[in-house]
């Protein structure tokens, strides 16, 4: 059966590569805000480009939030890309102004610390143990395009909970999350649309979990 993904609609983000990328990994693709369909869908993607604040608002203007939560809620997949990962945590600050995020994970994006800022170019990524969202292509390059991330994961499971695996990549002698695989909720710093080949895997990947 191929999967019904939906590229989540709110006005930001590298919606058409994401939606043909997500077509020849195998998907039914529709860019679209519409609730039932997002809720409803396999999987949801959360696109992201642009500032962090404005992301923010323009995914809770068409109620994003509510249907993230909802769908994580009930272990129901959700993908977020670049700044759809920055979003998913706690707090964002961009040129000083501090922006709430969705706070599906505690944390904040910040400032990356490296002498050229922004980040934008191929980088190798350090893929924990177990990881099925890499399988195949942990060691490949993927691209980045950012200028924030997150330095610090802050998210304590104390073997209560299973803890989610974090790849991390390095840039310029800073370190950050490149990528977060927790249940349903997945995440990437990096365009797997514009990574070429392991992108394209990656996003097989996740297509082939739904
Ligand atoms: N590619 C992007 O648009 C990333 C923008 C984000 N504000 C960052 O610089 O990290």
């Amino acid at each position: 059966m191929t999967p019904d993904v939906v590229v989540l609609d709110y006005g930001f983000g590298n919606v058409r590569s994401a939606v043909r990328a997500l077509e020849r990994a195998g998907a039914r693709v529709e860019l679209t805000a519409d609730r039932a369909r997002a809720q409803e869908c396999d999987g949801l993607v959360v696109p992201g480009v642009g500032a962090f604040a404005a992301c923010v608002e323009g995914i809770r203007a068409v109620k994003g939030h509510e249907v993230i939560g909802r769908r994580l809620a009930g272990g129901r997949p959700v993908l977020g890309i670049c700044v759809g990962l920055q979003v998913m945590f706690a707090h964002g600050v961009e040129h000083g102004v501090d922006t709430e995020g969705l706070d599906e994970w505690p944390g904040t994006v910040e400032r990356l610390q490296a002498p050229v800022v922004p980040h934008m170019g191929w980088n190798t990524v350090e893929v924990p143990e177990g990881s099925r969202l890499f399988s195949g292509v942990a060691g490949e390059r993927f691209y980045f395009v950012h200028s924030y991330g997150v330095r610090r994961w802050e998210l304590v499971t104390n073997g209560r909970t299973t803890p989610p695996l974090v790849t991390w990549a390095e840039y310029g002698g800073d370190r950050f999350v490149a990528a977060v695989e927790n249940g349903p909720l997945c995440a990437t710093q990096f365009h797997p649309e514009k990574s070429g080949d392991a992108g394209a895997a990656l996003l097989r990947n996740w297509v082939d979990s739904l």
